[in-house]
């Protein structure tokens, strides 16, 4: 549940591993470590998961503005606020780890982050100077370096200067660091240093509403806001005998765009059901592209598609949707049930659910646009996560097995713009959604932690919701 030490975890697994195998003491039980290693490499972190670690925690420390140094030791601080979240036992992470999270800021040009989580190795390795480490793979000399390296690209020639001359402490032959040292010392001197402005987090064009998404994440739960006199808790029939004798628990979240949370809608043990049968065909979620789908950083969490064939318990839930939501969820007129797990960092940015353009590789189903999404939270997590409607300005807290509803049109088939929303990154444990969108979904984070979708589209709705005689509505 803790990402500080999913994260090491990962990172030994990816390095600890060979960092033994390749070592010295190995050399007597080589040929039994290297036979070893070579069976479980396959199923060990790669380089993608690694480097997608640290940027999770990047992740992290930017939508929940966390402090690199309260990371660094374990705990999840905002300036002068409580924790966001409290791990049972706190765990630091090592100068190597900072140094790794450093080193992917820096490898992508991005010395916003280099320079916070460098300062923090660069500390920590000059707490134990002398005291070797077997995991680490970086020293107090690498962090000097990058870091120095990062302060000059950042304009602040003086900052360079003193940390390479640090560096040359422990390394006076250097022939690349005392170059600088010249070279910093001819520029201050001349004075055509850059000015050192306040760093900036790289800008991210998709974010347009940066501010608000995270401003949605961080707000407590059960914080609503505005609207509540409109607002009510109901049982409800539906007319459906399916629910007569046990009415869905509907609280509404919001009217414009109209958001329905229904609490119980399934149980532990169908949720339990649905995170297994998905588990085995999990992979990384696309987006779509144009015309194409495709992998994106702003989408990532593992799915899985599940048929109302696969189990008794897929169609029930089929049912109880139809029930509800008066709409058909089955394919043609809806998707098959998404299974969404997000892990470390996992999120899901500002995205419309229904396709804003004719090209969407929606259309090829031939049902017409999403008109609506039905999400099941089918774990709760132990902290972030939250779906957070950007520009209608509210977040829905993970509720488990609940079910978030929302239509994406409006009654004439126009797509709702106030639907602009937001799987929040989890920052403690693991969603898991499940949903479907003419209803298609549930969707999740992690297993302990997924969510099912089901996206429903327009057509075979028609009767089930039509037009109303005004054409804007
Ligand atoms: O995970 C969430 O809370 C939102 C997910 C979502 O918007 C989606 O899967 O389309
Ligand atoms: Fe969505």
């Amino acid at each position: 549940d803790n990402p500080l030490l999913a994260f090491s975890l990962i990172k030994r697994l990816h390095s600890g591993w060979p960092n033994v195998v390749y070592s010295d003491e190995a050399t007597r039980n080589t040929q039994a470590l290297h036979a070893g290693l070579g069976e479980v490499e396959q199923e060990l972190p790669g380089a993608e998961d690694l480097d997608g670690a640290a940027r999770a925690l990047m992740r992290l420390q930017d939508v929940y503005a966390l402090s690199v140094k309260g990371l660094a030791s374990g705990v999840f601080q905002r300036a002068g606020q409580p924790p966001l979240y409290s791990p049972g036992r706190r765990v630091p992470l090592s100068a190597d780890d900072c140094f790794h999270v450093g080193k992917v800021a820096y490898d992508t040009g991005d010395y916003y982050h280099s320079i916070a989580w460098l300062e923090e190795a660069a500390s920590l390795f000059r707490l134990s100077y002398g005291s070797w480490n077997l995991e680490d793979r970086s020293s107090l000399e690498d962090a000097l370096d990058h870091l120095a390296f990062s302060y000059f690209m950042a304009g602040n020639i003086s900052h360079a200067l003193s940390l390479s001359r640090e560096f040359l402490r422990y390394d006076p032959s250097n022939q690349r660091v005392s170059r600088n040292v010249a070279k910093y010392k001819k520029l201050l001197e001349t004075g055509t240093g850059a000015s050192a402005s306040p760093l900036q987090r790289p800008n991210s064009t998709r974010l347009q509403s940066r501010d608000a998404y995270e401003e949605l994440c961080q707000r407590p739960r059960g914080q609503v806001g505005l609207q509540l006199l409109q607002l009510s808790c109901s049982y409800e029939t539906n007319s459906s005998p399916y629910l007569l004798l046990q009415p869905a628990k509907k609280e509404l979240v919001r009217i414009q765009p109209y958001v329905a949370l229904y609490h119980d809608f399934i149980t532990d043990a169908e949720a339990e059901t649905i995170k297994g049968l998905a588990g085995p065909w999990l992979q990384r979620s696309v987006v779509a592209s144009g015309e194409k789908q495709q992998k994106a950083e702003y989408r990532i969490s593992k799915s899985a598609w599940l048929k109302d064939t696969a189990d008794p318990v897929v169609r029930a839930l089929d049912a109880r949707i139809a029930a509800v939501t008066g709409l058909d969820p089955r394919p043609p007129y809806a998707e098959h049930l998404q299974v969404v797990n997000y892990g470390l960092g996992g999120h899901y940015e500002p995205h419309f659910d229904h396709a804003t353009s004719r090209k969407s590789p929606l259309y090829r189903m031939k049902s017409g646009n999403r008109i609506a999404t039905i999400m099941i939270y089918l774990s709760a997590v132990e902290a972030g996560g939250s779906t957070a409607f950007i520009y209608a300005n509210f977040s829905v807290p993970v509720v488990k097995n609940a079910a978030l509803f929302w239509w994406n049109l409006r009654r004439n088939g126009n797509g709702d713009g106030d639907t602009l929303h937001a799987g929040c990154p989890v920052l403690a444990g693991d969603k898991w959604g499940a949903g479907n969108a003419q209803m298609p979904w549930i969707t999740g984070k992690r297993i302990p932690d997924t969510m099912a979708n089901k996206w429903i589209h327009e057509h075979g709705q028609e009767f089930r919701r039509p037009c109303s005689a005004d054409p804007q509505d």
